[in-house]
């Protein structure tokens, strides 16, 4: 089977983009795997594939598997470069577009100066929800019902944590300075523990000040990547609901700056930032 692809990226997270509508694509674990792996594949973190929607109101499905082959829901930093691959690939020439992801229904607007803007949706704090067990292994500790932070015990120690879903489970460690932090071993156990029954992305937030953060994530399926779109948005909200953070604030990852927005509630957070398209190609499965 020959695949056509696109590469993407936003902010250095790096994306395969396939047109499923155009092509019949049918992939297994196995060969996600090994297209991302990055001395014997094409290399990325996640692979999006562009299908076609059987949802009123809705122009594209838009599905996501992370490298490490298992199809997830959401994806902040992909759907930006899905906006850009529907438009290129003239599938559609609308500049704001409907998709459906495994999650819900994204809202995605081309701006004039390239950027995308997506409606995200409202996030989700009530534990069961996210899924994250509070009181996982001590269940005559505090019930599992939503708070600003949570207090877990991870190796023997005590980490006060920020728990979001952005359609996709985000546990937000609140650090001192992110480039000390201890980013893959602490993000691994956070992701291995019994509080998060669908794994976690992991992010590490450095409060600079009350519109601008630092950030680095340790994502699931992948490991940490140069920004995450979901993870920056889970941050934000999370800093806002701890009283740190104003509704407008500027995430700065290493692969550069998002600008995200939330007025609380039940409204939706807002996510705009840049794409890249890097080169196209074809591979033999
Ligand atoms: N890089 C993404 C998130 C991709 C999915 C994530 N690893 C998960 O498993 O939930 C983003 O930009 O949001």
């Amino acid at each position: 089977m020959n695949i056509i692809f696109t590469k993407m990226h936003g902010l250095g997270n790096d994306f395969v983009v396939i047109n499923g509508i155009d092509q019949t694509i049918n992939l297994t674990p196995e060969q996600i795997r090994f297209m991302s792996d990055r001395q014997f594949g094409i290399g990325f973190d996640q692979l999006l594939l562009v299908e076609k929607s059987d949802v009123e109101d809705t122009d594209f499905r838009y599905r996501i598997f992370n490298s490490d082959g298992g199809e997830v829901e959401q994806c902040g930093n992909g759907a930006r470069c899905f906006a850009h691959f529907v438009r290129n690939e003239n599938l559609t020439d609308k500049k704001e577009i409907a998709v459906i992801t495994k999650n819900g229904r994204l809202i995605l607007n081309v701006e004039d100066n390239g950027n995308v803007t997506v409606d995200m949706g409202a996030p989700i704090l009530e534990p069961a929800q996210i899924p994250f067990i509070a009181n996982a292994g001590n269940e005559d500790k505090a019930e599992n019902v939503q708070q600003k932070s949570y207090s877990i015990q991870i190796n023997q120690q005590n980490i006060e944590i920020g728990a979001v879903s952005m359609g996709n489970p985000h546990a937000v460690v609140i650090v001192d300075d992110t480039q000390s932090a201890d980013v893959e071993k602490l993000g691994k156990a956070i992701q291995e523990s019994s509080y998060f029954p669908n794994s976690v992305n992991v992010g590490f937030m450095q409060v600079i000040d009350r519109q601008n953060i630092k950030l680095r994530v340790y994502e699931r399926g992948v490991g940490e990547t140069q920004a995450c779109g979901t993870g920056a948005c889970a941050a934000v909200v999370a800093g806002i609901v701890q009283g740190l953070l104003d509704s407008k604030v500027d995430v700065n990852l290493l692969g550069g700056n998002l600008s995200i927005s939330w007025a609380g509630d039940t409204n939706p957070v807002m996510m705009s930032g840049p794409t890249a398209t890097v080169f196209k190609g074809m591979i033999s499965l």
